[in-house]
Protein backbone atom coordinates (compact mmCIF):
# COMPACT_ATOMS: atom_id res chain seq x y z
CA UNK A 1 0.00 0.00 0.00
CA UNK A 2 1.53 3.57 -0.82
CA UNK A 3 1.04 6.16 1.41
CA UNK A 4 -0.09 9.64 0.54
CA UNK A 5 1.97 12.39 2.01
CA UNK A 6 0.01 12.71 4.97
CA UNK A 7 -0.14 9.41 6.15
CA UNK A 8 3.62 9.47 5.37
CA UNK A 9 4.45 12.32 8.05
CA UNK A 10 2.00 10.48 10.28
CA UNK A 11 3.99 7.40 10.51
CA UNK A 12 7.71 8.94 9.39
CA UNK A 13 8.95 10.79 12.18
CA UNK A 14 12.46 11.80 12.58
CA UNK A 15 13.32 11.65 16.48
CA UNK A 16 15.45 14.25 18.09
CA UNK A 17 17.86 12.98 20.97
CA UNK A 18 16.55 14.21 24.04
CA UNK A 19 19.46 16.47 24.56
CA UNK A 20 18.71 18.04 21.21
CA UNK A 21 15.09 18.48 21.96
CA UNK A 22 15.96 19.77 25.70
CA UNK A 23 18.17 22.71 23.38
CA UNK A 24 15.87 24.01 21.22
CA UNK A 25 13.06 24.13 23.84
CA UNK A 26 15.89 25.95 25.37
CA UNK A 27 15.62 29.16 23.55
CA UNK A 28 12.06 30.09 24.04
CA UNK A 29 12.10 30.01 28.21
CA UNK A 30 14.23 32.51 29.06
CA UNK A 31 13.80 34.73 32.40
CA UNK A 32 10.21 35.69 32.28
CA UNK A 33 8.49 39.50 33.72
CA UNK A 34 9.87 39.78 37.53
CA UNK A 35 7.19 41.07 40.43
CA UNK A 36 7.60 42.03 44.19
CA UNK A 37 6.36 39.71 46.98
CA UNK A 38 6.44 39.77 50.74
CA UNK A 39 9.76 37.86 51.80
CA UNK A 40 7.33 35.42 53.63
CA UNK A 41 5.77 34.40 50.45
CA UNK A 42 9.07 34.21 48.24
CA UNK A 43 9.93 30.49 49.87
CA UNK A 44 10.80 28.46 46.91
CA UNK A 45 10.88 31.22 44.46
CA UNK A 46 14.22 32.76 42.28
CA UNK A 47 15.28 36.27 42.80
CA UNK A 48 15.49 38.40 39.65
CA UNK A 49 17.82 40.89 41.66
CA UNK A 50 21.56 41.47 43.32
CA UNK A 51 21.38 41.68 46.91
CA UNK A 52 24.03 43.66 48.45
CA UNK A 53 24.38 44.05 52.33
CA UNK A 54 23.97 47.74 53.28
CA UNK A 55 25.65 47.38 56.35
CA UNK A 56 28.16 44.68 57.51
CA UNK A 57 26.51 41.72 59.47
CA UNK A 58 26.95 41.94 62.44
CA UNK A 59 26.67 45.66 62.75
CA UNK A 60 28.32 46.11 66.13
CA UNK A 61 30.52 44.52 68.44
CA UNK A 62 28.70 41.24 69.74
CA UNK A 63 28.62 39.81 73.48
CA UNK A 64 28.63 35.59 71.97
CA UNK A 65 28.04 34.77 75.98
CA UNK A 66 26.09 36.35 79.22
CA UNK A 67 28.82 37.33 81.26
CA UNK A 68 30.82 40.76 82.22
CA UNK A 69 32.26 42.57 79.17
CA UNK A 70 36.04 43.55 80.34
CA UNK A 71 38.98 45.19 79.31
CA UNK A 72 41.66 42.06 78.75
CA UNK A 73 44.62 44.56 79.73
CA UNK A 74 42.88 44.78 83.23
CA UNK A 75 43.20 40.65 83.73
CA UNK A 76 47.03 40.30 83.21
CA UNK A 77 48.68 38.17 86.21
CA UNK A 78 45.29 37.15 87.73
CA UNK A 79 45.39 33.89 89.33
CA UNK A 80 43.34 32.03 91.87
CA UNK A 81 45.64 33.32 94.27
CA UNK A 82 45.79 36.77 93.46
CA UNK A 83 42.06 37.73 91.81
CA UNK A 84 41.41 40.89 89.85
CA UNK A 85 38.53 43.08 91.27
CA UNK A 86 36.55 45.30 88.36
CA UNK A 87 33.53 47.65 89.60
CA UNK A 88 30.68 46.36 87.81
CA UNK A 89 29.34 50.27 86.50
CA UNK A 90 26.07 49.24 83.88
CA UNK A 91 23.81 46.12 82.87
CA UNK A 92 23.18 45.60 79.17
CA UNK A 93 20.71 43.72 78.31
CA UNK A 94 20.02 42.39 74.79
CA UNK A 95 18.42 44.82 72.73
CA UNK A 96 19.91 47.58 74.82
CA UNK A 97 23.32 49.95 74.82
CA UNK A 98 25.32 51.16 77.29
CA UNK A 99 25.98 55.11 77.78
CA UNK A 100 29.38 53.83 79.56
CA UNK A 101 32.91 53.77 78.66
CA UNK A 102 34.61 50.78 80.57
CA UNK A 103 37.68 52.52 81.29
CA UNK A 104 40.91 50.53 83.71
CA UNK A 105 39.03 48.72 86.27
CA UNK A 106 35.91 48.81 85.48
CA UNK A 107 33.25 46.00 83.71
CA UNK A 108 29.61 46.01 82.58
CA UNK A 109 27.41 42.81 83.19
CA UNK A 110 26.20 41.91 79.42
CA UNK A 111 23.61 39.16 77.99
CA UNK A 112 24.51 37.01 74.81
CA UNK A 113 24.01 39.40 71.23
CA UNK A 114 24.35 42.57 73.38
CA UNK A 115 26.36 45.69 71.68
CA UNK A 116 29.90 44.96 73.66
CA UNK A 117 30.40 48.45 74.74
CA UNK A 118 33.20 51.01 73.93
CA UNK A 119 36.66 50.07 76.12
CA UNK A 120 35.82 46.67 76.41
CA UNK A 121 37.53 44.43 74.53
CA UNK A 122 36.64 40.57 75.95
CA UNK A 123 33.45 39.24 77.58
CA UNK A 124 33.84 36.84 80.45
CA UNK A 125 31.54 33.66 81.01
CA UNK A 126 28.97 34.56 83.89
CA UNK A 127 30.46 30.79 85.27
CA UNK A 128 34.05 31.95 85.70
CA UNK A 129 33.70 35.18 87.99
CA UNK A 130 32.33 35.87 91.17
CA UNK A 131 31.06 38.70 92.44
CA UNK A 132 31.17 40.42 95.75
CA UNK A 133 30.06 44.06 97.67
CA UNK A 134 32.72 46.10 98.28
CA UNK A 135 32.48 50.04 100.11
CA UNK A 136 29.13 49.97 98.47
CA UNK A 137 30.09 49.04 94.94
CA UNK A 138 29.39 46.21 93.53
CA UNK A 139 32.79 44.23 92.07
CA UNK A 140 33.46 41.33 89.95
CA UNK A 141 36.18 38.87 90.88
CA UNK A 142 38.34 37.25 88.29
CA UNK A 143 40.91 34.46 88.57
CA UNK A 144 42.05 33.87 85.24
CA UNK A 145 43.56 36.14 82.41
CA UNK A 146 41.02 36.74 79.73
CA UNK A 147 42.02 37.05 76.25
CA UNK A 148 41.29 39.76 74.23
CA UNK A 149 38.48 39.63 71.94
CA UNK A 150 37.63 36.28 73.79
CA UNK A 151 33.84 35.89 73.02
CA UNK A 152 33.10 38.89 71.50
CA UNK A 153 32.07 38.48 67.86
CA UNK A 154 33.74 41.49 65.51
CA UNK A 155 31.70 43.77 63.58
CA UNK A 156 31.15 42.17 59.70
CA UNK A 157 32.40 38.97 61.21
CA UNK A 158 30.19 37.35 58.90
CA UNK A 159 29.29 39.55 56.01
CA UNK A 160 31.03 42.96 54.89
CA UNK A 161 29.43 45.89 53.68
CA UNK A 162 28.52 46.15 49.65
CA UNK A 163 29.32 42.31 49.87
CA UNK A 164 27.31 40.43 47.43
CA UNK A 165 24.83 37.99 49.28
CA UNK A 166 22.67 36.36 46.58
CA UNK A 167 22.42 36.49 43.18
CA UNK A 168 20.12 36.58 40.71
CA UNK A 169 18.74 32.93 39.97
CA UNK A 170 19.07 31.93 43.25
CA UNK A 171 16.45 29.93 45.00
CA UNK A 172 15.18 31.25 47.74
CA UNK A 173 14.92 28.52 50.84
CA UNK A 174 15.46 29.06 54.34
CA UNK A 175 19.24 30.25 54.61
CA UNK A 176 18.42 32.90 51.84
CA UNK A 177 15.66 34.12 53.54
CA UNK A 178 17.59 34.52 56.91
CA UNK A 179 19.84 36.51 54.69
CA UNK A 180 17.37 38.88 53.39
CA UNK A 181 15.49 39.17 56.60
CA UNK A 182 18.94 40.23 58.66
CA UNK A 183 19.30 42.56 56.16
CA UNK A 184 15.59 44.04 56.09
CA UNK A 185 14.94 43.16 52.41
CA UNK A 186 11.02 42.93 53.39
CA UNK A 187 9.70 42.66 49.39
CA UNK A 188 11.65 40.45 47.04
CA UNK A 189 12.10 40.97 43.34
CA UNK A 190 11.21 37.56 42.19
CA UNK A 191 10.66 36.00 38.72
CA UNK A 192 6.93 35.63 37.62
CA UNK A 193 5.31 31.96 37.86
CA UNK A 194 5.03 31.16 34.30
CA UNK A 195 0.93 30.07 34.04
CA UNK A 196 0.56 26.86 32.43
CA UNK A 197 -2.41 25.58 30.73
CA UNK A 198 -2.98 21.76 31.30
CA UNK A 199 -5.35 19.82 29.32
CA UNK A 200 -5.88 16.13 28.39
CA UNK A 201 -7.27 14.36 25.26
CA UNK A 202 -9.09 11.82 25.32
CA UNK A 203 -12.76 10.73 24.73
CA UNK A 204 -12.58 7.33 27.77
CA UNK A 205 -12.08 10.31 30.03
CA UNK A 206 -13.57 10.74 33.36
CA UNK A 207 -13.41 13.76 35.40
CA UNK A 208 -12.52 12.11 39.24
CA UNK A 209 -15.82 12.54 40.45
CA UNK A 210 -17.52 10.38 37.99
CA UNK A 211 -18.74 6.79 38.63
CA UNK A 212 -16.84 4.50 36.52
CA UNK A 213 -18.35 3.67 32.68
CA UNK A 214 -17.81 0.84 30.58
CA UNK A 215 -14.39 1.56 28.67
CA UNK A 216 -13.84 4.66 29.91
CA UNK A 217 -11.10 5.56 32.32
CA UNK A 218 -10.80 8.20 34.81
CA UNK A 219 -8.30 11.77 33.84
CA UNK A 220 -5.49 10.97 36.22
CA UNK A 221 -2.90 12.61 33.57
CA UNK A 222 -4.22 15.92 34.61
CA UNK A 223 -3.75 15.75 38.02
CA UNK A 224 -0.61 14.45 37.87
CA UNK A 225 0.59 17.52 35.64
CA UNK A 226 -0.72 19.81 37.87
CA UNK A 227 1.20 18.43 40.70
CA UNK A 228 4.67 18.76 38.83
CA UNK A 229 3.62 22.35 37.16
CA UNK A 230 3.39 23.41 40.88
CA UNK A 231 6.41 21.15 41.99
CA UNK A 232 8.55 22.74 39.30
CA UNK A 233 7.31 26.73 40.48
CA UNK A 234 4.63 26.97 37.99
CA UNK A 235 1.27 28.03 38.41
CA UNK A 236 -1.03 25.14 36.91
CA UNK A 237 -4.46 25.89 34.97
CA UNK A 238 -6.60 22.56 34.70
CA UNK A 239 -8.88 23.24 31.70
CA UNK A 240 -11.57 20.78 30.55
CA UNK A 241 -10.41 17.57 28.80
CA UNK A 242 -10.91 17.41 24.94
CA UNK A 243 -12.91 14.96 23.36
CA UNK A 244 -10.74 13.16 20.56
CA UNK A 245 -12.30 15.59 18.05
CA UNK A 246 -9.84 17.95 16.17
CA UNK A 247 -11.40 21.01 15.31
CA UNK A 248 -12.75 21.06 18.88
CA UNK A 249 -9.37 20.44 20.26
CA UNK A 250 -7.77 23.00 18.35
CA UNK A 251 -10.04 25.43 19.05
CA UNK A 252 -9.22 25.12 22.41
CA UNK A 253 -5.95 24.55 22.00
CA UNK A 254 -5.12 27.56 20.35
CA UNK A 255 -7.44 30.02 22.53
CA UNK A 256 -5.06 28.64 25.73
CA UNK A 257 -1.71 29.50 23.49
CA UNK A 258 -2.43 32.84 23.13
CA UNK A 259 -3.80 33.13 27.20
CA UNK A 260 -1.48 31.00 29.19
CA UNK A 261 2.47 31.06 28.89
CA UNK A 262 2.88 27.43 27.58
CA UNK A 263 0.24 24.75 26.95
CA UNK A 264 0.40 21.06 28.04
CA UNK A 265 -1.36 18.60 26.63
CA UNK A 266 -1.45 14.98 27.33
CA UNK A 267 -2.62 12.04 24.83
CA UNK A 268 -2.88 11.39 21.09
CA UNK A 269 0.26 12.02 20.09
CA UNK A 270 0.89 8.84 18.41
CA UNK A 271 -0.52 7.31 14.91
CA UNK A 272 -4.15 6.10 16.14
CA UNK A 273 -6.80 7.00 14.14
CA UNK A 274 -7.79 9.30 16.89
CA UNK A 275 -4.30 10.67 18.07
CA UNK A 276 -5.51 14.39 17.55
CA UNK A 277 -2.54 15.92 18.61
CA UNK A 278 -0.43 14.58 16.42
CA UNK A 279 -2.83 15.82 13.44
CA UNK A 280 -2.88 19.77 15.27
CA UNK A 281 1.16 19.73 15.49
CA UNK A 282 1.47 18.63 11.82
CA UNK A 283 -1.39 21.40 10.46
CA UNK A 284 -1.20 25.12 9.77
CA UNK A 285 -2.10 26.11 13.29
CA UNK A 286 1.30 26.04 15.07
CA UNK A 287 5.18 25.00 14.00
CA UNK A 288 6.10 21.49 15.30
CA UNK A 289 9.42 21.30 16.95
CA UNK A 290 9.79 17.67 16.90
CA UNK A 291 7.03 14.64 17.36
CA UNK A 292 9.58 12.31 18.18
CA UNK A 293 12.02 11.43 20.85
CA UNK A 294 14.81 8.95 20.90
CA UNK A 295 13.66 7.44 24.25
CA UNK A 296 11.72 5.32 26.30
CA UNK A 297 9.04 6.04 27.51
CA UNK A 298 7.69 8.83 25.77
CA UNK A 299 9.08 8.21 22.35
CA UNK A 300 5.62 10.12 20.20
CA UNK A 301 6.61 13.44 22.84
CA UNK A 302 5.83 16.38 20.79
CA UNK A 303 6.66 19.90 20.92
CA UNK A 304 5.20 22.86 18.64
CA UNK A 305 5.66 26.56 19.06
CA UNK A 306 3.19 29.94 18.07
CA UNK A 307 3.91 32.93 18.67
CA UNK A 308 7.34 32.46 20.28
CA UNK A 309 4.78 30.32 22.56
CA UNK A 310 5.54 26.66 23.47
CA UNK A 311 2.93 23.70 23.04
CA UNK A 312 4.21 20.75 25.04
CA UNK A 313 2.41 17.44 23.60
CA UNK A 314 2.85 14.90 25.73
CA UNK A 315 1.89 10.58 25.40
CA UNK A 316 -0.98 9.85 26.95
CA UNK A 317 0.36 7.10 28.51
CA UNK A 318 0.55 8.25 32.59
CA UNK A 319 4.35 6.58 32.31
CA UNK A 320 5.32 8.41 28.94
CA UNK A 321 3.42 11.68 30.41
CA UNK A 322 5.32 11.88 33.73
CA UNK A 323 8.62 11.25 31.87
CA UNK A 324 8.35 13.88 28.78
CA UNK A 325 7.00 16.24 31.92
CA UNK A 326 10.18 15.69 33.64
CA UNK A 327 12.78 15.70 31.07
CA UNK A 328 10.85 19.20 29.04
CA UNK A 329 8.15 21.07 30.65
CA UNK A 330 10.23 20.89 33.67
CA UNK A 331 13.26 22.56 32.39
CA UNK A 332 10.65 25.20 30.79
CA UNK A 333 8.74 26.28 33.42
CA UNK A 334 12.47 26.34 35.72
CA UNK A 335 14.08 28.67 33.41
CA UNK A 336 11.35 30.99 32.82
CA UNK A 337 11.47 31.47 36.58
CA UNK A 338 14.76 32.59 36.63
CA UNK A 339 16.25 29.16 37.40
CA UNK A 340 19.88 29.28 35.50
CA UNK A 341 20.20 24.91 36.57
CA UNK A 342 16.38 24.24 34.98
CA UNK A 343 17.60 20.03 34.24
CA UNK A 344 17.26 17.29 37.05
CA UNK A 345 20.27 16.86 38.80
CA UNK A 346 22.04 13.87 37.50
CA UNK A 347 24.38 11.33 39.91
CA UNK A 348 25.89 8.12 38.70
CA UNK A 349 24.80 4.98 41.22
CA UNK A 350 24.99 1.70 40.76
CA UNK A 351 22.81 -0.88 38.89
CA UNK A 352 21.18 -2.86 42.06
CA UNK A 353 19.88 -5.87 39.78
CA UNK A 354 19.74 -6.67 35.93
CA UNK A 355 18.15 -4.46 33.48
CA UNK A 356 16.68 -7.16 30.86
CA UNK A 357 14.83 -4.79 28.52
CA UNK A 358 17.13 -4.16 25.64
CA UNK A 359 16.03 -0.53 23.47
CA UNK A 360 17.78 1.20 20.33
CA UNK A 361 16.35 4.28 22.41
CA UNK A 362 17.56 5.56 25.53
CA UNK A 363 15.64 4.38 28.50
CA UNK A 364 14.26 6.38 31.44
CA UNK A 365 13.92 4.08 34.02
CA UNK A 366 11.89 4.81 36.97
CA UNK A 367 13.36 3.86 40.12
CA UNK A 368 14.41 4.50 43.75
CA UNK A 369 17.74 5.51 44.75
CA UNK A 370 19.33 4.51 47.92
CA UNK A 371 22.59 5.06 50.00
CA UNK A 372 24.45 2.10 51.56
CA UNK A 373 28.16 2.36 52.69
CA UNK A 374 28.76 5.45 51.20
CA UNK A 375 27.59 3.92 47.23
CA UNK A 376 24.15 4.92 45.48
CA UNK A 377 22.09 2.06 44.32
CA UNK A 378 19.57 2.38 41.61
CA UNK A 379 16.70 0.50 41.59
CA UNK A 380 14.14 0.05 39.14
CA UNK A 381 10.41 -0.23 39.78
CA UNK A 382 9.38 -4.17 38.96
CA UNK A 383 7.08 -2.29 36.57
CA UNK A 384 7.87 0.61 33.95
CA UNK A 385 5.78 -0.06 31.50
CA UNK A 386 4.92 3.20 29.75
CA UNK A 387 0.86 2.32 30.09
CA UNK A 388 1.88 2.15 33.83
CA UNK A 389 0.75 4.38 36.38
CA UNK A 390 0.94 3.20 40.25
CA UNK A 391 4.71 2.83 40.27
CA UNK A 392 5.64 6.59 39.58
CA UNK A 393 4.65 7.54 42.96
CA UNK A 394 7.05 5.08 44.32
CA UNK A 395 9.90 6.19 42.45
CA UNK A 396 12.91 9.36 43.52
CA UNK A 397 14.71 8.95 40.00
CA UNK A 398 14.95 8.28 36.53
CA UNK A 399 17.43 5.59 35.82
CA UNK A 400 19.32 6.04 32.42
CA UNK A 401 19.87 3.02 30.64
CA UNK A 402 21.44 4.00 26.95
CA UNK A 403 20.60 2.30 23.90
CA UNK A 404 22.05 -1.39 23.98
CA UNK A 405 20.74 -5.16 22.36
CA UNK A 406 22.26 -6.53 25.40
CA UNK A 407 21.04 -6.61 29.63
CA UNK A 408 22.20 -3.75 31.77
CA UNK A 409 24.14 -5.98 34.67
CA UNK A 410 23.78 -5.55 38.21
CA UNK A 411 26.84 -3.53 39.40
CA UNK A 412 27.03 -1.56 36.33
CA UNK A 413 27.31 2.04 36.60
CA UNK A 414 24.42 3.85 35.74
CA UNK A 415 23.55 8.07 35.15
CA UNK A 416 20.01 8.80 37.43
CA UNK A 417 18.27 11.89 37.16
CA UNK A 418 16.74 12.80 40.58
CA UNK A 419 13.04 13.41 40.82
CA UNK A 420 11.51 13.96 44.09
CA UNK A 421 12.60 17.01 46.13
CA UNK A 422 15.44 18.10 43.64
CA UNK A 423 16.34 21.32 44.68
CA UNK A 424 20.10 20.94 44.59
N1 LIG B 1 0.76 1.66 16.07
C1 LIG B 1 1.35 2.32 17.06
N2 LIG B 1 0.69 2.42 18.21
C2 LIG B 1 1.28 3.07 19.23
C3 LIG B 1 2.56 3.61 19.09
C4 LIG B 1 3.21 3.50 17.85
O1 LIG B 1 4.33 3.98 17.65
N3 LIG B 1 2.55 2.85 16.86
N4 LIG B 1 3.13 4.24 20.16
C5 LIG B 1 2.73 3.74 21.45
C6 LIG B 1 3.32 4.55 22.46
S1 LIG B 1 4.95 4.34 22.66
C7 LIG B 1 2.59 5.36 23.26
S2 LIG B 1 3.34 6.13 24.54
C8 LIG B 1 1.18 5.58 23.07
C9 LIG B 1 0.94 7.07 22.97
O2 LIG B 1 -0.39 7.29 22.92
P1 LIG B 1 -1.00 8.73 22.75
O3 LIG B 1 -0.08 9.77 23.21
O4 LIG B 1 -1.52 8.85 21.39
O5 LIG B 1 -2.14 8.73 23.84
P2 LIG B 1 -3.60 8.13 23.76
O6 LIG B 1 -3.72 7.25 22.57
O7 LIG B 1 -4.54 9.24 23.86
O8 LIG B 1 -3.64 7.29 25.09
C10 LIG B 1 -2.72 6.28 25.39
C11 LIG B 1 -3.13 5.62 26.70
O9 LIG B 1 -3.08 6.55 27.75
C12 LIG B 1 -4.37 6.67 28.39
N5 LIG B 1 -4.62 8.06 28.75
C13 LIG B 1 -4.75 9.06 27.88
N6 LIG B 1 -5.01 10.21 28.53
C14 LIG B 1 -5.04 9.91 29.84
C15 LIG B 1 -5.28 10.67 31.01
N7 LIG B 1 -5.53 11.99 30.95
N8 LIG B 1 -5.24 10.06 32.21
C16 LIG B 1 -4.98 8.72 32.28
N9 LIG B 1 -4.73 7.96 31.19
C17 LIG B 1 -4.79 8.53 30.00
C18 LIG B 1 -5.34 6.20 27.33
O10 LIG B 1 -6.55 5.79 27.86
C19 LIG B 1 -4.54 5.10 26.67
O11 LIG B 1 -4.62 3.92 27.43
O12 LIG B 1 0.71 5.01 21.89
C20 LIG B 1 1.21 3.69 21.62
N10 LIG B 1 0.61 3.21 20.44
O1 LIG C 1 7.23 5.70 23.57
MO1 LIG C 1 5.72 5.32 24.38
O2 LIG C 1 5.76 6.85 24.93
O3 LIG C 1 6.76 4.49 25.33
O4 LIG C 1 5.34 4.28 25.65
MG1 LIG D 1 -3.07 7.24 20.80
Amino acid sequence: MKLNKEEYDKFHRKPLQVQQAQELLASYGKPGLTEQIPLQESHGRYLAEEVKAPHPFPRFRRSGMDGYAVRSGDTLGCSSDQMVWLDVIDEIPCGSVSDHEITAGTAVRIMTGAQVPEGADAVVMLEMTELREYEGRTQLGLKRKIEEGKNVTPIGFEVQEEEILLRPGRRIQAGEISVLASFGVHQVTVYQKPRIAIFSTGSELLTVDEPLQPGKIRNSNTYMLASQVREAGGEPFILEAVMDDLLLAKAKVEKAMQEYDAVVTSGGVSVGDYDIMGDFVRSDSVDMLYNKIAMRPGSVTTAAVKDGKLLFALSGNPGACFVGFELFVRPFIQRVMGCDKPYLTEWTAVLEQDYTKVNAFTRFVRGRVEARDGMLYAIPAKVDESSVMVTIKDSDCLIVIPPTKSVTSAGEKVKILLLKGNTL
